[in-house]
């Protein structure tokens, strides 16, 4: 088992929800990326999805891209963010899963990602533009590195897909939990339930739920469908106007408290 599947199992037999935030790395200067980690490890997370900033984020909506330009700005790349990571890794208690676009893996070169990644202790990757049908050569290239390939679950995914993806999928499943593209949403479709009761029948690994989830309570409706959730552009926000209580609240909720957290 790895070691990204094994801080979810843990937080599951705990009997609580796995909480996976995504931050920008660099949002605010690359020096912000380790007390911006250790911060949120220290309030109980179960893994930190580290984003790297790019030109073209497809996937994402408004808030992260916004970050992403903040970040580019400051002049924060593939290549520092990985050597930041490496410079204090000892101090990282929890799996580091990074995502970002296939096009800045490429320009760096596989091979020397996948050693860079290894040396800043990386444990998952999340590269949403590379389909399954293409990710063999990140898999063949990265698990030698102790890097899990996560692989992403759309709403619209028929069945025998659901199951292919479930069964290629290193770490966790991410359960998509919308049409579109990230960023906060006020409500969710209701055929929700169904589809995760597959997805979770499906899958050997954990199934965590991401995309739209903003509140303590849809940490807990969202995180009720699978074994946890990823939260991105709401704690991109919190963390950009310093609002970390907030971030404490949504934490707290995966651990089954739903009141703002006084840590
Ligand atoms: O921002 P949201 O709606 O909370 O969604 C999580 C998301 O930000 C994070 O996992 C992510 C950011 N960019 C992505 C691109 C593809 C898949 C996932 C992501």
């Amino acid at each position: 088992m790895t070691t990204l599947q094994q801080a979810i199992l843990k937080v599951k037999e705990a009997g609580h929800k796995a909480f996976v935030p995504y931050i920008m790395a660099g949002d605010g200067g690359l020096e912000t990326l380790k007390p911006t980690i250790l911060k949120l490890q220290a309030i109980g997370v179960t893994a930190i999805e580290v984003g790297i900033p790019f030109t073209d984020p497809v996937a994402d909506g408004p808030t992260i891209e916004q970050a992403g330009e903040r970040a580019l700005a400051k002049g924060v790349t593939l290549r520092n963010v990985l050597a930041e990571l490496a410079f204090f890794r000892e101090d990282i208690t929890v799996p580091l899963v990074v995502m970002t676009y296939f096009n800045p893996v490429l320009a760096y070169g596989l091979e020397a990602f996948g050693i860079a990644c290894a040396a800043g202790g990386v444990k998952g990757l999340i590269v949403p533009d590379v389909p399954l049908e293409e990710s063999d050569i990140l898999r063949e290239t990265l698990n030698p590195q102790g890097v899990d390939i996560v692989q992403l679950v759309s709403l619209t995914s028929p069945p025998e897909r659901i199951a292919k993806i479930a069964a290629a999928s290193q770490g966790f499943v991410y359960a998509v939990t919308v049409n579109g593209i990230t960023g906060a949403r006020a409500s969710f479709a209701n055929d929700l339930e169904g589809h995760f009761a597959r997805l979770c029948e499906a899958s050997p690994i954990p199934v965590l739920a991401g995309f739209g989830i903003s509140t303590p309570e849809q940490v807990v409706s969202m995180g009720a469908l699978g074994d946890g959730v990823i939260v991105g552009s709401t704690i991109v926000t919190a963390l950009h106007e310093g609002d970390f209580a907030k971030v404490e609240a949504l934490v707290a909720a995966s651990k089954g408290v739903l009141e703002k957290s006084t840590l």
